[in-house]
């Protein structure tokens, strides 16, 4: 499977899932910008990457996706340097009950942000050659977590904008799939914060529940949730897709009920 001549953009690229990510998107030959907050763990992505993959293949560009204008330039360096843009990953994300606004502006707003530069740059509407974005949900979107009210908040938001414009790009032949990804507990730095008071304020008490949890569903590696990106990436047939990746039943895809008048 070649993405040889492709471009992606992937944000929160730096570490974790989009990290895992943006090596899978380049072992498939795809050029890829590493967009993250964390300057140091980006810059030190991409040596490792240039190490392994080659220079000249991937860059790292500093931006934080709550800061939409910041984020608009970002598309547009992407698109300068690389000369064209196919496949979008809206991923970055956080956990932070105690600063809530925030977490609705890089969980949700950001991800809206982000689809809707990537359909400037992707879409037959504005006269591009079409592509594919992916919006990064969770598992927490399908249960009612107690101790995440808004983090549950922005995944239900990620799935129900995705499925919407999904629509919309089928009605309107954007020549985009718009798909989101929901992975119940994955090994990453994410699952720290469920430790810090600063992260869960006054929910941090229930940190011990959260670990009971991760013991209970498992946790799952990153690559595995790479590589239910890149079907979603790769299968043509797919848009307004909910994927899920658990441990229990691995990658599988949610289904609605049609509804009835
Ligand atoms: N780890 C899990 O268990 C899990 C499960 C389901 C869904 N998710 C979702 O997957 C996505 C990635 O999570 P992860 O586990 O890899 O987290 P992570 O904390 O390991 O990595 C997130 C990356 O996003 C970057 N980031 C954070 N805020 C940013 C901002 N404002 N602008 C730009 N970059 C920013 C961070 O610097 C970091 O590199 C998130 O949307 C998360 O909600 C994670
Ligand atoms: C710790 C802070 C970050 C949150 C991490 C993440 O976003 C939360 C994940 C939450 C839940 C995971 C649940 C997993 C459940 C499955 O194993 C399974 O029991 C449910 C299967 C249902 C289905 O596949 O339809």
């Amino acid at each position: 499977m070649s993405l040889q001549g492709k471009v992606a953009l992937v944000t929160g690229g730096a570490q974790g899932i989009g990290r895992a990510v943006v090596q899978s998107l380049l072992q498939n030959s795809a050029k890829v910008a590493v967009v993250d907050l964390n300057k140091a763990c980006g810059e030190e992505c991409k040596v490792q990457l240039d190490t392994e993959f080659g220079e000249g293949n991937c860059v790292f560009l500093q931006c934080d996706v709550s800061d939409g204008d910041a984020l608009t330039d970002t598309f547009k360096r992407t698109v300068d340097m690389f000369g064209r843009l196919d496949i979008v990953i809206n991923n970055a994300g956080i956990n932070n009950e105690k600063n809530w606004k925030k977490t609705i502006e890089v969980n949700l707003t950001s991800v809206i942000k982000g689809t809707y530069l990537a359909l400037e740059h992707m879409s037959k509407e504005y006269g591009k050659e079409g592509g594919t974005i992916i919006n990064v949900s969770s598992m927490a979107a399908f249960l009612h977590s107690p101790h995440q009210p808004v983090y549950t908040a922005t995944k239900h938001g990620v799935i129900g904008f995705t499925r919407a414009i999904a629509d919309a790009s089928t009605q309107c032949d954007y020549g985009v799939r718009i798909n989101v990804l929901c992975p119940a507990f994955v090994d990453t730095p994410l699952l720290l914060s469920v430790e810090h008071e600063d992260n869960m304020g006054k929910f941090v008490k229930f940190k011990d529940d959260f670990k009971r949890s991760m013991s209970k569903f498992g946790v799952l590696k990153p690559s595995l949730i790479a590589e239910g990106m890149m079907r979603l990436i790769l299968d043509s047939s797919l848009n307004g897709a909910v994927m899920k990746i658990t441990c229990s039943k691995g990658i599988h895809f949610h289904t609605y009920e049609p509804l009835s008048a």
